[in-house]
């Protein structure tokens, strides 16, 4: 009996605001539209031991650094207990959030450095590739400031300012350079409408050509 083709792997990334989880609902009814089997999961987090590190993250004074230990250990876990047997067993999984956020946020808002991250995101990994498609919701951090203060309190990350959110864009739009084969941008600045016409637009172009 010949193994089920590798499964589909989407990460939706942006700074915080910026709106990407309110689309993962309509994200993950489109790909079981086309007959696929959807694990919905999160970074960090997505396992119990994840979601304990997760905690920690949000709400213990650390540097960058501990950061970046804390936010690949809950990874290797994620991807080793859930993400990669979900995959070998052909089902699609779609995640808030993957490594790209790691290069965002702890390389670009803190500093850390950016080929560190790379040799941990490989071993994390197992050397195996990440998503095959990166949904990127890029907006500018002054619009995503004022969607959070709208939407509920900020968290010890949420926190910080502006200055902060700018460079973990400038992360993002550098991962975007670096992988254009994987990474989609979503003008996420528009109605929440446009933006989800968007992004069924993104997953239409993906779709069709994805080789399994
Ligand atoms: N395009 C949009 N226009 C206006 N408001 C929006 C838009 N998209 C999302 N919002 C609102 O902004 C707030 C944040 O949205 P959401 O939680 O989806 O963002 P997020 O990127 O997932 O944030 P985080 O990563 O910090 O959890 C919510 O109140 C949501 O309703
Ligand atoms: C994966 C990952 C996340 N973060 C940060 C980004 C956000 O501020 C929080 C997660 O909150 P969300 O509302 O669930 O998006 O964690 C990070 O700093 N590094 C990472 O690798």
């Amino acid at each position: 009996m010949s193994a089920a083709p590798r499964g589909r792997f989407i990460s939706l990334e942006g700074i915080d605001g910026a709106g990407k989880s309110s689309h993962l609902g309509a994200i993950s009814r489109w790909l079981q539209d086309q007959g696929e089997d959807v694990v919905q999961t999160r970074e960090p987090g997505g396992t119990p031991l994840a979601e304990t590190l997760r905690d920690l993250l949000l709400n213990r004074e650390m540097d960058g650094l501990t950061e970046a230990l804390l936010v690949f250990a809950g990874r290797r876990d994620h991807w080793r207990t859930r993400i990669a047997p979900a995959l070998a067993q052909g089902r699609c999984v779609v995640s808030d959030r993957f490594a790209d956020a790691t290069f965002a946020y702890q390389g670009a808002g803190r500093g850390f450095d950016w080929s560190a991250l790379q040799t941990l995101e490989s071993w994390v990994l197992d050397g195996g590739p990440g998503p095959d498609l990166t949904l990127w919701f890029d907006v500018d951090p002054a619009t995503a400031a004022r969607r959070r203060a709208a939407a509920r309190a900020s968290d010890r990350l949420e926190a910080l300012d502006e200055a902060f959110f700018a460079r973990v864009r400038d992360g993002y739009a550098r991962r975007a350079a670096e992988n254009p084969q994987r990474v989609v941008r979503i003008d996420a600045g528009q109605p929440l409408d446009g933006v989800g016409t968007q992004v069924l637009q993104a997953l239409q172009a993906w779709w069709p050509g994805r080789a399994r």
